[in-house]
Order: C-alpha cells, then structure tokens, then sequence
C-alpha cells in the first residue's frame, strides 16, 4: 500500500473532509488512527483496548453517514477516543482525563459530535430511539447509530430498547461490537449465543438467493419467503433472537475489514428497509497492538506506557488498596463460613472479587453488566440463608436502586453490599462518582450502613457484616489505597452495630467524620489548635443506625459540631441534623455545619485536586470551624 507523504490523519479536522476519501485512504486513515490512538494513550492512561477495537468502525461510520446530523452514540463511551480524534479534538486529545481536559467519555457538553454522554453501560438503544422517534415527529431526515458492545448486551435495559424498538420500527440502526470480551471475558448465555454465530460466504449468497426469489413472487407468497429469510439468516448466523425482537440483522461482519465494513453501512444507510437493523460487527478488543491484543485483559484499562514494550508504568508500592482489603476481608470471612458467597456485576477484577473466585469459584458470581438482577439474585440467595456479598461500585448501584428498596430493604433480607469507588474518584470523572449511595441508602428501614474511615476500619466491616444477619448491610470505601498508618488484619473483628468512635478528645469544636476524610479532620483539628481551639475527632462508623449516644454528647459539649462525608447533601450530615432538630439539641444555639459534597458535579480530575474543589480537605475544615465562630480572623493572621 502506498504511503501518502501527507499523513492522511492531517486532512482530517472533521468527518466530512474524508467523505470523499477513496477505500485505500480510508484504510491509511484508520492505520493512521489506530498509531494515534495508542500514542496518545500511552501518555494520557486510560481505556485502550476498547477503543483499538473501533478504529476501523469509527472511520466507516464518520464516513458512510453525515455525522453530526446523523447522530452517532457510544455504548459505555470508554471506546470513543479515536472518534474524538477525528471529530475535530485531536488537538486536545492528549489532555484525556486530565483536569480542564477532554472526558475519557463522549460527553454533550464537548461536542456536537457526541450526541448523549456515556459511562453507565447499556443506554445507547434506549437514548438512540428516543432521538430516532423525535426526529421522525419532527420530520427531521436523519439517521441514528448506537455502537453497543457483547458486554453491554448483557444489561437488562437493553433488551427493554430493543423490545420497544422492534415495535416503533424507526430508523434506528444498532451496531453490535462484538470482540467477545467485557472487561473481563464476557458470560452468561448472550454472550454464548453471539459466539455461536458465524460468518460466512456462502450465508450470504443464500440469504441475497432468498432476497431475490422473494422480490419475484406475488404478494402473500412474498412475505412468506422474506420470513423464510429471515429465518435462513436465524439459522446461520444466530440472528434469530434479534430478528424476533423486530430488527433487521446482518452479520456478522468483520468489524476491521472497510472493504466489507463500508457496502454493508452504505447499504444500511440507502435501504428502503423501515428498520431497525442491526449490525453484527466482530472485532478483537486491542486490535493492532500486540502488547494489547496479547494481554488477559486486553488492556481494557491502562496506565501511562512504553509503545515499545507495552510495559505499564507501575505505581511506587504503597499502603494496600481498599479493594485488595476488602476481598481479602471477605476471603478470611468466607473460610470460616460456607454460607458466604460473592456477586459483582462485569467488574470482578475492579472488585477484587477474581481473588475471591479463585478461591471459591462455586461461590463467586459474575453475573454480566446487570446490577438489577445481582441485587435480587443476592436477595433470592439470602431468602435460603446464604450471605451474599455484592460488590458494586456506588456509582453502579445506583442502576440497582429499585431491587435495593423493594427486594431486599423492605423484607429486610440481609443482603451484604461493598460499594467500592465511593466519594470522588478522580479520572472516570463525575459519571463515575459515588457521590450518592448514603443519601440513597440512608432513607431506607431496616439498613445498616458503614464507611470505612481506613483499610482497617473496612476489614473490621467486612467482618461486621458477615456476622450480622438481621437484614441488610452496606459498607462504603473510596477507590484507591489506604492510608498505610495502622496494619491491616487478614480477618476483621466485629464491631458493635451503631458504635462510633472518639478519635482524639477537645472542649469546643467537634469534629465527626464519615469515612475517609478523618484524617483530613485529624489535621485540621492540628491547625485549630494552633489556634487555642481545643477540638475533638470522632469516627461515626455508622450512618445506620446512628450511634446517637456520641452526637448527643458531641451536642451538649461543644460549640461547634461540623459533620463531613464523602458525599452529597441529605446523607450522613443529614441523618445528624434530623436527629438532633427532632431531639431539641439544636435548640440552645449549637453551630452545626454539615460538610458534604457540592449541589455540582465535580469532573475528572486527581482526587486530591477534585475534593479541593468540593470543599472538603483540612484547610475548609479549619475554614468552616473558624468561621462558625466567627473567627475567620485568626487564620489571615496566621
Ligand atoms: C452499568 C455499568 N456497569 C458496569 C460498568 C463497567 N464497565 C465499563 S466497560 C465494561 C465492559 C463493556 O464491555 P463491552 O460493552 O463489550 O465493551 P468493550 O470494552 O468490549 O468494547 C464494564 C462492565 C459500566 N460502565 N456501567
Ligand atoms: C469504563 C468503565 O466504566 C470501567 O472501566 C471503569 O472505568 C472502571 O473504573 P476503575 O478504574 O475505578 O476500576
Ligand atoms: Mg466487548
């Protein structure tokens, strides 16, 4: 293949100037891409292999359709990288997941280019339809595209879209991104069914066959032919369960070929055919980087690298990850305890959970991107006396909600949640926050809730919660590592339910904390000190019950009473402030100061950086309690 002199990547500011590309520029685009890509991401960090997969899809789609008019939507959005290179940011593209910088995800908000955000897995037949159906109401000429990968076709509220597409009929056209991985390799039986399907010439010719007979027959004998093709095609290709939801399949194609790639969309784009179509697309996930395409993984997500070498750049080893402790946690608990069993949503790596499957497979469960069905899976397991374990990130239980309250709350069945990634979580951004799971949870009878103020405290819950089986219990951590200032046990020890803890004692600022900013308190209480205020440091443990004991004295005995949490308004703050309003204790002047998340969502950046701008670090502490007291003088004086 000749090399043009000018790379072809340089013609490209947006889709349109590669419009009237020929297939062989089109090809040296996509190579040119795909070394972009990797380039750029081995300085940035972030979700590679995803989006190594897509070049070839992303150079056909921007070219075959009049994108931004016709809309193109992103399932998950961690893959969207090459098409925000060719979609007028690749001048920025290096600032990825970077504070000011682009999001590691389509976004609205940065471009007319990406028609809706993404992050949550699953949306993108759902939110494509509603653009489609709005578009037909408005008699707007367009066509909408949703890339939807294996993994996310194992989420329940896909099939909810497909259900309600197949009967809307609008011209909404579904490309499965079929690479036969999650991030980890996919399960269930979806994923089982697509690698049935197959691709072939001779499927094909039978299916154009069957095509051209049934143009030639009258009208009654024609529809049964057509249904006769779709079944050729059912039959061949696994298509069936697609085409009984009302689609149009066709595929599989091979998703890195153009030269098939580009007649299929063309086809698709000038069919006559009502829709919805779907198009089966099989790529390898870290396509055309070996380190990538050769790694279990995939290199789904990545740190900064050597192109050369592949090597990722490995953090200075320090205090264990939160992650690593409460898997190791629930590990101790589950020798002990036969009844314990483990269940994640797709994340069994982000959960620490594979360390858990390897010791326990027959009682570790994967269940696919579906936190629904995990959380009433869990139920229905504990309703038979097991002890599940659901390890969901925050911010992904929250597509879990609804079995939360009616499955599990309300029969106060003692399902056991470890919601990882809680509070802020640096470059996923605020898509990825687990900004919202005390508020969410903190209203719900019959839960008892706790957040790990360090990698010990996590262990003593872990241990908590396996022992507690008069309902439901949750246990929140950060993403990252601890704090590395006190040993971790391999086993917890049980902590009594709704005891706080008193940290260091004070006379007139009282400082109680939820979670990991206790030691942001701890320093700030250092710095009012240096000041001449005595300050006390509490650890409440529980959000639920509250341990009502320890607010009433902190009341009675100190001026000021500021709570914080890594969270947003009505959580743990909250809960304290109904106490104590409904008991009277704010009725002799005491100075409550809630500290919670900001009414905003906080974009990626470093977590340090993102709880600077949430307020929420020792110097807002110190500013809070100096100005409850009116004393904000004394810090411009220090
Ligand atoms: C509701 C939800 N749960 C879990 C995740 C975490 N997650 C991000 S990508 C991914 C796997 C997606 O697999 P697939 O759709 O096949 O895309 P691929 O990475 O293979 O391109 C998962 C589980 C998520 N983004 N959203
Ligand atoms: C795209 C996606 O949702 C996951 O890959 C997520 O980014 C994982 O987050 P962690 O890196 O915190 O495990
Ligand atoms: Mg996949």
């Amino acid at each position: 293949m000749d090399r043009p002199e000018t790379p072809t990547l340089d013609r490209v500011k947006v889709p349109a100037d590669m419009r009237n590309f020929s297939n062989e520029q089109l090809r040296n685009l996509a190579d040119e891409l795909r070394a972009e890509t990797i380039s750029t991401v081995s300085t940035t960090g972030g979700h590679l292999g995803s989006s190594l997969g897509v070049v070839e899809l992303t150079v056909a789609i921007h070219a075959v359709f009049d994108t931004p008019n016709d809309r193109l939507i992103w399932d998950v959005g961690h893959q969207c990288y090459p098409h925000k290179i060719l979609t007028g940011r690749r001048d920025r593209i290096r600032t990825l997941r970077q504070g000011g910088g682009l999001s590691g995800f389509t976004k609205r908000s940065e471009s007319e280019y990406d028609p809706f955000g993404a992050a949550h897995s699953s949306t993108s037949i759902s939110a494509g339809l509603g653009m489609a159906v709005a578009s037909d109401l408005k008699g707007d000429d367009r066509h909408v595209i949703a890339v939807i990968g294996d993994g996310s076709m194992s989420a329940g509220m896909a099939y909810e879209a497909m259900n309600n597409a197949g009967a809307l009929r609008s011209k909404l056209i579904v490309i499965l991104n079929d690479n036969d991985m999650s991030i980890a390799p996919p399960v269930g039986a979806m994923s089982a069914y697509l690698s049935r399907t197959i691709s072939s010439r001779p499927f094909l010719s039978v299916r154009e066959f069957m095509a051209k007979m049934a143009k030639n027959f009258p009208a009654p004998l024609e529809r049964a032919a057509r249904r006769a093709d779709e079944y050729a095609r059912g039959l061949l290709t696994g298509g069936t369960l697609f085409e009984e939801m009302g689609f149009y399949y066709v595929g599989p194609v091979d998703g890195h070929n153009l030269d098939h790639l580009l007649p299929v969309l063309r086809n698709l784009r000038d069919s006559q055919h009502p829709g919805p179509f779907l198009l089966h697309a099989v790529t390898t996930k870290g396509k055309g980087y070996a380190p990538a395409e050769a790694a279990g993984d995939k290199y789904h997500g990545v740190q900064k690298f050597d192109v050369a070498t592949g090597v990722q750049q490995k953090a200075p080893p320090g205090p264990p990850q939160y992650t690593k402790v409460f898997a190791q946690a629930l590990i101790a608990e589950a020798e002990h305890d036969d009844r314990i069993v483990a269940i994640n949503a797709a994340m069994p790596s982000g959960t620490g959970l594979d360390a858990f499957a390897k010791k326990f497979p027959d009682r570790c469960f994967d269940v696919g991107i579906a936190e629904q069905h995990a959380v009433t899976f869990a139920a229905g397991m504990a309703t038979e006396g097991m002890k599940p374990f659901c390890a969901i990130y925050s911010t992904f239980l929250q597509r879990g909600y609804d079995q939360v309250v009616h499955d599990v709350a309300l029969q106060g069945l003692p399902v056991r949640f470890g919601m990882d990634r809680a509070g802020l979580v640096g470059a996923d951004g605020a898509t990825h926050a687990g900004s919202f799971d005390i508020a969410f949870l903190g209203c719900l009878p019959n839960f008892v809730l706790m957040a790990a103020s360090d990698e010990a405290e996590l262990a003593h819950m872990v241990a908590t919660m396996a022992a507690y089986d008069e309902g439901p219990t949750g246990v929140r951590y950060p993403r990252g590592e601890g704090f590395g200032l006190v040993p971790v046990p391999t086993r917890g020890e049980v902590l009594e339910i709704g005891r706080g803890r008193i940290i260091r004692e004070g006379t007139k600022i009282a400082i109680l904390s939820y979670g990991t900013r206790l030691q942001e308190c701890l320093k700030a209480a250092d710095e009012l000190g240096n000041f001449g205020l005595s300050t006390t440091v509490a650890d409440a443990r529980f959000a639920k019950p509250l341990d009502t004991q320890l607010i009433e004295r902190l009341a009675r005995e100190h001026e000021v009473l500021i709570t914080i949490e890594e969270g947003s308004v009505n959580g743990f703050g909250g809960l304290v402030m109904h106490h104590l309003a409904t008991h009277g204790l704010l009725d002799r002047g005491l100075k409550l100061r809630p500290m919670v998340l900001p009414d905003i969502y906080i974009d990626h950046d470093n977590p340090k950086k993102q709880y600077d701008v949430a307020r929420l670090n020792s110097p807002h502490i110190v500013e809070t309690a100096l100005a409850a007291l009116g004393q904000e003088a004394l810090k411009a004086r220090a």
